[in-house]
């Protein structure tokens, strides 16, 4: 019986994260510069919170400036625009995040349209989401950004060739992470809710990158030997153990059942510690990206 390596995104991001922190001092000791980014955080969503305090803390761990905004829930458009509008024109901000997702009298699009596409660390904004597809430096989303840096490390720079199949098309992480294999030269395919066939489209390819949100949808029988699965769901469910589960205890799962992938698959990241690490540690890196090109400095390679 085989068993699949498993992909230890935790410790890449940790070596990735100290290369940073490096590379940040070398920033201020060549240009003078420390690189900053500004953190929007609007109502009091327990996970947001948990999130941005995580990122609060890595940006100031790499040596980077972090600004936090906390803004009541019944803030409204206007008012957290014209906050992004005063962190573009910050010196001080090269990076701008708005935690999503954002409350229901505010209009996502709006807000991620009025951030400065050169500070968008999310690489949410249309002209970053436009440079990927076409082709052009721009900022990549974090998400996808880790998932190939995780792909590259287990199977090398060169991916050509290679079936990758995206499961979950969202702006976020399936189209861009779709373009990222694109550009890789792999053969890609996108599937969704309404793809026929899912289990057989599955089998088909040597990487699956599974965004969808469902709870360990991508079962073991899915997945073909040897494949190189990325698991980017984080599900919260109830505990295994009844009693616990019944005391409101959760704990956190993939979009595939990792017991059953991992013993077929050639290689698979885990849930905890696998992709969600990696998002954190690409904020980092699009941060220092973003203030180089603002500064005409030449980017280091991560
Ligand atoms: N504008 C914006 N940009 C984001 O990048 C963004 C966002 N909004 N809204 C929320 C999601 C979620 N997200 C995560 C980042 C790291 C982990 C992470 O490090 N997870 C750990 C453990 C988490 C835990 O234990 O709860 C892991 O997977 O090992 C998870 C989730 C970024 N998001």
């Amino acid at each position: 019986m085989s068993q699949a390596r498993i992909i230890d995104g935790k410790a890449f991001a940790q070596r990735l994260r100290d290369r940073l922190s490096l590379q940040v001092a070398a920033l201020g000791e060549a240009h003078g510069l420390q690189p900053g980014l500004a953190v929007v955080l609007v109502g009091e969503n327990p996970a947001s919170q948990v999130y941005v305090r995580n990122k609060g803390q890595a940006t100031v761990a790499s040596g980077m400036r972090s600004f936090e905004h906390r803004l009541p829930d019944t803030t409204d458009q206007r008012t957290l625009i014209d906050l992004v509008e005063r962190l573009n024109r910050d010196p001080a901000v090269n990076g701008i995040l708005v935690q999503l997702p954002l409350p229901p009298q505010i209009d996502p699009a709006a807000v991620i349209a009025a951030i400065d596409p050169d500070k968008d660390v999310d690489g949410f904004h249309v002209e970053n989401a436009g440079r990927l597809a076409l082709g052009l430096p721009g900022l990549v989303p974090c998400t996808p950004l880790g998932c190939m840096m995780l792909l590259n490390d287990v199977l090398g720079d060169d991916l050509s060739g290679r079936r990758a199949l995206v499961l979950g098309r969202s702006s976020i992480v399936g189209k861009p992470m779709a373009s990222l294999l694109l550009a890789a030269s792999c053969t890609v395919t996108t599937a969704h809710s309404r793809t026929r066939d899912l289990a057989d489209e599955c089998r088909r390819a040597d990487i699956l990158v599974a965004a969808v949100g469902r709870p360990e949808m991508v079962r073991g029988d899915w997945i073909k030997p040897g494949a190189t699965v990325i698991d980017v769901g984080i599900n919260r469910v109830p505990s295994l153990d009844p009693l616990a589960a019944s005391e409101g205890r959760t704990r956190l799962v993939g979009d595939v059942a990792f017991a059953e992938a991992a013993r077929v698959a050639g290689a698979i990241t885990p849930v905890p510690g696998g992709v969600g690490p990696m998002t954190i540690a690409c904020l980092l890196l699009n941060t220092l990206t973003a203030t180089c090109r603002q500064n005409g400095v030449t980017v280091p390679a991560p």
